[in-house]
């Protein structure tokens, strides 16, 4: 955290690459760097992004983070996102299973404010948060979402472009006015000393939404790509945030845009020592969107679809209901079996991996 010097990554655990998108060529339309984004999001869907110019903002957050996760846990717990399918609010550890034996719980604690409440402030739109949330809404966690909301929609409007879609079309889906889950997460994994660094911090899983914009500083953020038997370390690097395609996206692109397995495990080395800070926002889809490939939209779209005859992408499900329906199965007090955990899977193309 702030003013403490960490050890560096080591050299000699498995780390898979990622190609490395500037967001600033990317504002500026460089087709070069568009080319770059667009084979990161379709083959692994994952990629650094350097020059997204949200450091202060994301420097201020793991603040916040900190001040929110200092406070006694009865106070937390008064704000606990509970167990029927809501994720914003606090997230206490152990709450979720992370595989589906239900014998395996997660180890982080994290603090997850929506973007309604974030943009509505002093209004309350979606719930309340503890004082050190309210305390910071305005100078910190507001404008984080706002930088993220600016990176995200941008890189969508790139997407909208290739996937040959009507101009608009993603966002359209994406409506600010609407209520969606999209939310900005703080989270902390303490260091387990004596704890198997085996030990799954966050279960394998797919992001639920549409973009992902991730801030970390040890590794432990792990991901299985596309035929690979083995888990890869992402090695976070200063100054580059990690970005991600989500099951919506996927959806709606018919399996154009890639939203890849990942989990979260202790850091490896030395690092190990040291608590785990991650902080994410989560772009999603508005409440009503109907996760279903964009057929009628565009013809690259209908043509990924046609050659996919195995998938399904008509998931029937509007946005708020995929959120609800995973976030409430990986919750372990609503598990009655291997079942729940299933019932808790999004678009994982390894829907077993542990
Ligand atoms: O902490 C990380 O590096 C990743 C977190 C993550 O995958 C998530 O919260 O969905
Ligand atoms: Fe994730």
């Amino acid at each position: 955290m702030p003013g403490t010097t960490l050890p560096p990554f080591p050299d000699d655990v498995l780390t898979h690459p990622l190609l490395v998108v500037d967001y600033q060529l990317i504002k500026e339309g460089n087709q070069q760097e568009i080319e770059t984004l667009w084979k990161a999001a379709t083959s692994l869907g994952f990629w650094y992004l350097k020059n997204h110019g949200a450091e202060q903002e994301v420097n201020d957050m793991f603040d916040m983070g900190a001040e929110t996760m200092a406070l006694p846990l009865d106070e937390k717990l008064m704000f606990e996102q509970g167990d029927d399918g809501v994720s914003f609010g606090y997230k206490k550890a152990g709450a979720n299973a992370t595989d589906e034996t239900g014998k395996n719980l997660d180890t982080v604690e994290f603090i997850n404010v929506a973007k309604d409440d974030a943009l509505a402030y002093p209004q309350v739109a979606r719930r309340s948060y503890p004082r050190t949330v309210n305390a910071r809404m305005e100078s910190t966690i507001t404008p984080f979402v706002r930088k993220s909301l600016d990176v995200n929609y941008t890189i969508m409007g790139v997407f909208n472009d290739k996937l040959g879609l009507p101009k608009g079309t993603i966002a359209k889906y994406h409506d600010l006015r609407e209520y969606s889950g999209s939310e900005a997460r703080c989270i902390k994994n303490p260091p387990m000393p004596g704890v198997s660094a085996a030990k799954v911090a966050i279960g394998a899983h797919t992001d639920f939404g549409s973009l992902s914009f991730l801030h970390n500083r040890l590794g432990g953020l792990q991901v299985l790509p596309p035929g690979h038997e083995e888990w890869s370390y992402v090695k976070p690097i200063p100054g580059h945030a990690i970005c991600n395609v989500g099951d919506a996206l996927a959806i709606f692109s018919g399996g154009i845009l890639q939203s890849n397995i990942h989990r979260v495990i202790p850091p490896p080395g030395a690092q190990a020592h040291h608590e785990r800070w991650s902080l994410v926002f989560f772009t999603r889809p508005g409440n009503s969107a109907l996760l279903r490939a964009l057929v009628e939209d565009s013809p690259v779209i209908a043509g990924a679809v046609a050659q996919k005859p195995e998938k399904n992408f008509e998931t029937g499900s509007t946005s708020e209901a995929w959120f609800a329906r995973r976030i409430k199965n990986q919750r372990i007090k609503n598990r009655t079996g291997p079942e729940t955990w299933q019932a808790s899977r999004g678009t994982e193309h390894k829907p077993t991996a542990a």
